[in-house]
């Protein structure tokens, strides 16, 4: 394996190939996100239309792990942000769930819906391939089951793939999540049940509409809001769900709000406006800044710390990966303990006077920590 720094150029492995590789890791070093990622690559393919920033942030506990996001982001900074923010927080995503991985996290600069093809992810597949080890990845925001899939085919660091591997880790991930949502309700309000409380999901993809699907069942009234108004649609009809805007959701009148599509919802100024006391839910980096978390703490507001509620997928993914093969019941089991971290982080956060963000990220710092001694 690489380590920090120690090579600059790596080069695709069929020599005909258009696409360039580059080690952007200073470049990366100038943006205030950048936290000391051991390497940030730039994959770039002209002729195949490819932009993808691979981010590892931390390989102290293992390999870099973490999906790969499909996103229009507006300029090449924003993508480069969000994949650094991305991989800072699977660091901590690992090593809270006690996993042998690192962080990672990978952005491909496109809209999936109009300009992802074949020809792009067969160059990110090449791009892969020439990290050699040093990145798995798998699904996020715009990457699906199926291309996954299509990746596994052309190389082995892909994970959660039907083609010999533990399928979409959604479900899993939305299993999780459920189960903290009910650990921060019982917290919050004495009861984990959701039965005729009032919960707004954003975001009505993989993992939301998974979540969405467990809490209807369980009795739960909806409120939903997702960009794709088809979406939004189904969800009315499935779950007799009450559609808002999406601009619209963080400050409906709710026990609880999980947020379920991209990052940055819980802002200094998102925060005064929220509708609901806790929120929970499945997204990535949900705060805008860590220390936006100062501002939920004096408004009594319950924050579920997203990389701890939102590993079901990473367990998964990661058990795929194990030298003994996949075990399904193990995941499982390591599933079902994700109530009991958040529990301990409500708990010592409230002991402390300090905020859940905090004591989560000093519990992950304190096994990298560990691990780095060692
Ligand atoms: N899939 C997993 O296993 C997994 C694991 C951990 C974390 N996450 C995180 O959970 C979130 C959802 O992941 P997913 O796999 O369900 O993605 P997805 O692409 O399947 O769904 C995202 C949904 O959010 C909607 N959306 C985007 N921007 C929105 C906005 N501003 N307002 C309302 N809706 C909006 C999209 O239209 C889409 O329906 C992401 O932040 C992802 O990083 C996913």
């Amino acid at each position: 394996m690489l380590h920090a720094h120690e090579a600059r150029t790596l080069r695709p492995q069929k020599t005909a190939s258009t696409l360039k590789m580059t080690d952007i890791t200073e470049r990366a070093a100038r943006l205030s996100a950048f936290d000391g990622h051991e390497h940030v690559w730039l994959g770039e393919d002209e002729t195949r239309g490819l932009t993808a920033i691979v981010s590892i942030h931390n390989t102290a506990l293992g390999p870099a792990l973490g999906g790969t996001r499909v996103w229009p982001h507006a300029t090449f900074d924003d993508a480069l942000t969000d994949a650094l923010r991305l991989s800072r927080g699977m660091t901590f995503k690992s090593a809270i769930a006690g996993m042998p991985f690192g962080g990672g996290k990978a952005v491909i600069k496109a809209d999936p819906k109009t300009e992802k093809t074949p020809a792009m992810l067969e160059a990110y597949a090449e791009m892969l391939a020439a990290l050699n080890g040093q990145y798995y990845t798998g699904e996020d925001v715009g990457l699906t089951l199926a291309d996954a899939n299509f990746l596994r085919e052309r190389t082995p660091n892909v994970s959660g793939t039907t083609t010999g591997g533990s399928g979409n880790p959604s479900p899993v991930t939305a299993l999780g999540t459920f189960l903290g949502v009910k650990a921060a309700l019982k917290h919050a309000l004495g009861s984990n049940s959701v039965k005729g409380l009032r919960i707004a999901v954003q975001g009505l993809g993989s993992v939301g509409w998974s979540l969405c699907e467990r809490l209807h069942a369980e009795g739960a009234s909806l409120i939903v809001a997702d960009i794709d108004e088809t979406r939004a649609r189904q969800a009315k009809e499935a779950f007799a769900a009450d559609v808002v805007e999406s601009a619209t959701i963080v400050t409906a009148e709710a026990d609880l709000f999980a947020p379920c599509a991209l990052g940055a919802v819980l802002s200094k100024d998102t925060i005064p406006h929220l509708g609901a006391k806790i929120v929970a839910g499945a997204a990535n980096n949900q705060l805008a800044r860590h220390e936006d978390a100062g501002h939920l703490m004096p408004r009594g507001v319950l924050y579920a710390p997203d990389y701890v509620i939102n590993a079901g997928g990473l367990i998964n993914v990661a058990a795929e990966l194990d030298a003994d093969g996949y075990d399904r019941e193990a995941v499982m089991a390591h599933v079902r303990r994700i109530p009991e971290t958040l529990t301990h982080i409500f708990e010592r956060a409230h002991a402390e006077g300090r905020p859940t963000n905090d004591i989560a990220q000093a519990m992950a710092e304190e096994r990298i920590g560990r691990a780095c001694a060692a």
